[in-house]
């Protein structure tokens, strides 16, 4: 016997275009964990779904880490842990299955020890664990997340988005982790590509808050992650492009890739084919899904 616990955290997009490590969105696709926490000194980890065979069921495992660090945290001496995933967030896609893992686990860890820590230090926690916010964000608070870092603590601000926006998400075989994605980075942008950036992701948020949808062709582009990252997603430029003429208002890299994330408020399943067809001729295999924003992020169900 013990505390049982069950959550559901959604996966989410993260960057949108011009906001690196700060705008992200949660999408509706989700993981769900199950914490049974007691005094008798155990581990067991099971994973089901996507990841399973993949992810450590050690200590390795990130989602007993995020556990760990709320026991640790509130000081208690329940150190048994049982674990059970059910994943569906494809891994190392860019549709944050990490910061799902994380969220997860400090959300439920935190239930199960009696809610001793606020939601504002889960996402502190699960900024550091994860080492940036962009994703964490959304996973736990949901909707359309805006997040800076100042020295040890998160700020983050979330709003409701259009009704009518919706996510086609070309999701490619080959996994990409975030690690690798991040090394192809440069140490320093120019102030030119700086400025480029800056006002695009005021612009997206100025379309977003706004329902201004048509301002997403002049928002969504980026040039201080996308234009490095193209070289690790072959035919990326082209499943923009075909994304475009289909219909869509603007496409951007989803997270770290290798996913690319179309946005639309209609011809959705056009989309998804053009997209799919476009990573074909660069010999790409592939599938879509077409996400609504989740709401809701983190809940105990
Ligand atoms: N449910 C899970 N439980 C434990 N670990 C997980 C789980 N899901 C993912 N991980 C770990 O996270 C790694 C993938 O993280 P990574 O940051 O590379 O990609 P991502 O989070 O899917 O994409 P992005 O951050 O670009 O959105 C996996 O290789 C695995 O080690
Ligand atoms: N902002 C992160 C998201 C992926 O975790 C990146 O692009 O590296």
């Amino acid at each position: 016997m013990g505390t049982l616990v069950k959550v559901r955290v959604p996966g989410t997009t993260a960057n949108c275009g011009p906001g690196f490590d700060s705008i992200g969105m949660a999408c509706t696709i989700y993981n769900e964990l199950e914490l049974t926490l007691s005094g008798r000194e155990r581990l067991s980890i099971e994973v089901c779904g996507e990841g399973a065979g993949m992810i450590p069921c050690d200590e390795h495992n990130i989602a007993l880490q995020a556990i760990q660090a709320v026991l640790t945290r509130v000081g208690t001496k329940e150190r048994g842990i049982v674990l059970r995933m059910e994943n569906t967030i494809p891994l190392a896609r860019g549709l944050g299955s990490s910061a799902a893992a994380i969220v997860a686990g400090l959300v439920a860890a935190n239930v199960a020890t009696g809610n001793q820590l606020s939601r504002e230090e889960i996402f502190n926690m699960a900024t550091q664990i994860e080492g940036h916010p962009d994703n964490v964000a959304p996973a736990l608070y949901g909707g359309i997340t805006l997040s800076v870092v100042e020295g040890k603590n998160a700020h983050c601000l979330n709003f409701t988005p259009p009704a009518e926006l919706k996510l086609v998400v070309a999701i490619p075989a080959f996994g990409l982790s975030t690690q690798v994605a991040r090394q192809v980075l440069p140490d320093a942008v120019s102030l030119e590509d700086a400025v480029f950036n800056i006002s695009r992701a005021a612009l997206l948020i100025g379309a977003l808050t706004q329902g201004k949808l048509d301002f997403l062709q002049y928002a969504l582009p980026d040039r201080i992650h996308q234009p490095y990252r193209e070289k690790l997603i072959p035919g990326m430029a082209a499943v923009f492009q075909s994304a475009i003429q289909a219909g869509a208002l603007g496409a951007a890299i989803s997270g770290a890739g290798p996913c690319l994330v179309a946005f639309t408020r209609q011809n959705c399943d056009t989309i998804g084919e053009a997209m799919v067809a476009a990573f074909e001729k660069h010999e790409v295999v592939s599938r879509y899904i077409v996400m609504d924003i989740d709401l809701r992020g983190a809940v105990v169900i």
